[in-house]
């Protein structure tokens, strides 16, 4: 599949910009310097000299719950992609600069795939200085792959990732987070997110002193996916399985969960690649999780705010909203809440002009985008009669309050 060349990702705000927007470096990416010989020229089908932005899928979950089978099996599949895998599992001795090559298994083209082992180690602290080196490294040979698979050690925080590629400049610039796929041992998991219950076992994962149960790496990994795979489904009865993906569902009423045994899925395209999680929101994305929210999970849940449809003037109001929610941990206009953490947050807001704003959060990071901004036959980005209603679904640690509801409507309704 061809990329699309002019595919961008939106503006950007991050804490510490006093409310101005960062825009995402728009420079087309560099060819790697003539004078190496190794590089081959632009793969074939490419429709225009200045590549679009790389997708890049993030691949996490528990220690053994299958992400290099599922590596695997995406690599041998036919997708037509020519798929660059980063790895941050290796040791130490591993050289970061030597990049060593996979052959290509699936693509017609002689090219090798490169392929990129990061130091051992947790991606959240690597990934800053050496990860980063690794990627672009790796951009260096743009045209040699059309999309990256990033395998993230089991005990990685994917919200501490996410937003590199949202923030990083040179990152940013070149390559775009397509999604966050999550893989959990349907054997396993049940217990894994029941260790923060018990009165010393639960690990305390930093950045998450909170009261009440202790947040697992299992809670981590499965609020912020896009897509769950509850692996390893032959080792589980059928009512097992339902269990395990009644809990994930009530943790995370976002993500497409997907039942699978040797990390084998119904389809890669919309799935595991080209999944656009982060620049495309639909109705049909929210329904679920507006249907309601159950308690299963008592640390992490997710909750759906739905109002009527803002006018262009409140959208300063609004943005003020997820200010103070993401980057002051309080809610606006309010004061008897109690704490809570967001992980993740997804809305569409339907303004009465006629156009609808996307929204898109990771922990502290967010973006608001004008949805005719976006490319694509998904959305066409315009505002459909009855299409009155504006949701926001939040998934984190007490995001069901009513109080963020309250905060949202008296901040919307204040003088701007
Ligand atoms: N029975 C069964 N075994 C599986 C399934 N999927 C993977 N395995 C096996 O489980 C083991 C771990 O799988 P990996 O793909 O290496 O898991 P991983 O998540 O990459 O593991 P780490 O990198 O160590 O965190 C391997 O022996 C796989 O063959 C499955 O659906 N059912
Ligand atoms: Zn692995």
């Amino acid at each position: 599949m061809n990329m699309d060349a002019d595919d961008e990702i939106p503006s950007l705000v991050q804490p510490g910009e006093d409310g101005t927007n960062l825009d995402a470096d728009d420079e087309p990416p560099l060819l790697a310097s003539v004078d190496d010989d190794s590089v081959p020229t632009l793969v074939t089908d490419a429709p225009d000299p200045v590549l679009g932005k790389v997708p890049i899928t993030i691949v996490t979950g528990y220690l053994g719950a299958g992400k290099t089978t599922l590596l695997n099996y995406i690599l041998t599949e036919q997708h037509g992609k020519k798929i660059a895998v980063i790895l941050n599992e290796f040791g130490d001795s591993i050289d970061i600069e030597k990049q060593l090559t996979v052959s290509d298994i699936n693509s017609t083209s002689a090219a090798p795939i490169p392929f990129v082992p990061l130091a051992n180690g947790c991606i959240c602290c690597s990934v800053k200085d050496v990860g980063v080196a690794a990627i672009e490294n790796l951009m260096e040979q743009r045209g040699k792959f059309d999309y990256i698979l990033l395998e993230t050690t089991g005990l990685a925080d994917p919200g501490n990732i996410a937003p590199l590629f949202w923030l990083d400049d040179g990152l940013g610039s070149t390559i775009f987070l397509d999604g966050i796929v999550t893989l959990v041992d349907a054997g396993n998991v049940l217990r894994e997110l029941d260790e923060g219950l018990g009165d010393d076992e639960g690990k305390k994962e930093e950045g998450h002193e909170h009261e009440g149960p202790l947040l697992t790496t299992a809670h981590l990994q499965i609020s912020h996916a896009d897509v769950i795979l509850v692996n390893k489904a032959d080792l589980v009865s059928k009512t097992g399985l339902e269990k395990v993906v009644e809990r994930i569902r009530s943790i995370n009423g976002l993500a497409r969960i997907e039942v699978t045994t040797k990390s084998r899925v119904s389809q890669l395209e919309g799935l595991l690649l080209d999944l656009h999680a982060y620049d495309r929101v639909t109705d049909a994305d929210l329904a679920f999780a507006s249907k309601g929210h159950s308690h299963l999970d008592p640390t992490i849940t997710t909750a759906t705010i739905t109002f009527p449809a803002i006018s262009e003037a409140q959208t300063d109001n609004f943005d003020k909203f997820l200010r103070t929610m993401l980057w002051e941990d309080e809610l606006s206009e309010q004061s008897n809440y109690e704490s809570f953490e967001i992980h993740r947050l997804k809305g569409r807001i339907p303004i009465t002009d006629g156009k609808v704003l996307i929204v898109q959060g990771v922990r502290n990071v967010y973006e608001i985008i004008d949805e005719r901004t976006v490319k694509g036959d998904a959305a066409d980005g315009e505002r459909k009669s009855g299409d009155d209603e504006a949701k926001l679904v939040l998934i984190g640690r007490k995001v069901d309050q009513p109080a963020f509801r309250e905060s949202l409507m008296a901040t919307l309704a204040s003088k701007p």
